[in-house]
């Protein structure tokens, strides 16, 4: 048995067809949505991811702007500039690209950020509205992955789902949306005692550990859906996910690739975000 290939890139296009009416509401009102991605350091994986997205945006013709900083920046500096932001009416979502150099204090930087203008969805507030079920902006990455899971017709009612990570960002949003669509769902980290006992048993598995190749072919129950979070560059400079492919793929009855799985997904949410944002100061 081979899997399915879930395909994350054909589904975002997709995804971003049907956004055009959205747009072009807007357009017709004269908002533009727009996104403000600011980079901190010059780590060079990052740049190229926020061109990245800073390109999706401009090609279907919302505003995209990047400004990048020096990993000297002060804490006070950059929060003053997020305040500017907050209080810029032309921007719809602001994107602080994580990790910051460590010098400054990630939690406080992003509280600083408007609510309703935190389309990643990591503000504390926003964590808070999404636990305790009222969402304002669900974070980019896990929303993803529903999106694919609703393109495959996944019930999600009464299945086991795992999720291996436990990450504000991933693994705990993943966790709370998976349960919401009525899955029992069990977070895995990295001190779960026999792993694979719980990941043998998994309809739905989600990994997103940040180690290449952790979850194996043997580890997978037969005919699961694996979703891959992993983005690892390796020596080589090609993309790794968590999820040993050639093994898992033999196993599974469906599985996301890497590259070309849940990362062009992430994007395309970060856009639904923004263009919600925009839609909201109607
Ligand atoms: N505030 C913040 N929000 C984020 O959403 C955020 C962040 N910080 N920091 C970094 C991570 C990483 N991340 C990716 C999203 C898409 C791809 C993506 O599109 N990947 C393509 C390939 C890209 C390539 O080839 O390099 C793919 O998987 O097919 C990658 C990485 C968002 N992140």
């Amino acid at each position: 048995m081979t899997a399915r290939i879930i395909d994350g890139k054909k589904l975002a296009e997709t995804i971003k067809l049907n956004l055009a009416d959205r747009i072009n509401a807007l357009k017709e009102k004269d908002i533009i949505p727009g996104l403000t991605v600011i980079l901190v350091g010059d780590d060079p994986a990052s740049q190229v991811y926020v061109r990245n997205k800073a390109n999706t945006f401009t090609k279907l013709g919302l505003n995209s702007s990047v400004e990048q900083y020096p990993a000297s920046l002060s804490e006070e500096a950059l929060c003053d500039r997020i305040r500017e932001l907050n209080n810029d009416p032309s921007v719809h979502g602001i994107l602080v690209q994580l990790p910051l150099p460590a010098n400054l204090d990630a939690n406080k930087v992003i509280e600083t950020i408007s609510p309703e203008k935190d389309v990643d969805g990591f503000h504390i507030s926003n964590a808070g509205a999404l636990m305790t079920g009222r969402p304002l902006f669900i974070p980019c990455t896990p929303y993803g992955v529903m999106k694919m899971l609703e393109s495959e017709n996944v019930e999600l009612r009464g299945a086991e789902a795992v999720v291996i990570g436990a990450s504000n960002i991933v693994g705990k949003p993943m966790a709370l949306l998976l349960q919401k669509a009525g899955a029992t769902v069990t977070i895995c980290n990295s001190k779960t005692k026999d792993l694979a006992a719980h990941t043998k048993r998994a309809d739905i598995l989600v990994v997103a550990t940040g180690r290449p190749g952790m979850v194996t072919g043997d580890m997978i129950k037969p005919g699961a859906i694996v979703i891959d979070v992993g983005i690892n560059r390796g020596a080589d400079g090609k993309l790794k996910g968590d999820v040993e492919f050639s093994s898992a793929k033999n196993v599974a009855g469906a599985i996301t690739p890497v590259p070309g799985g849940v990362g062009p997904m992430t994007i395309v949410m970060l856009l639904v975000n923004t263009i919600e944002a925009a839609e909201r100061k109607l």
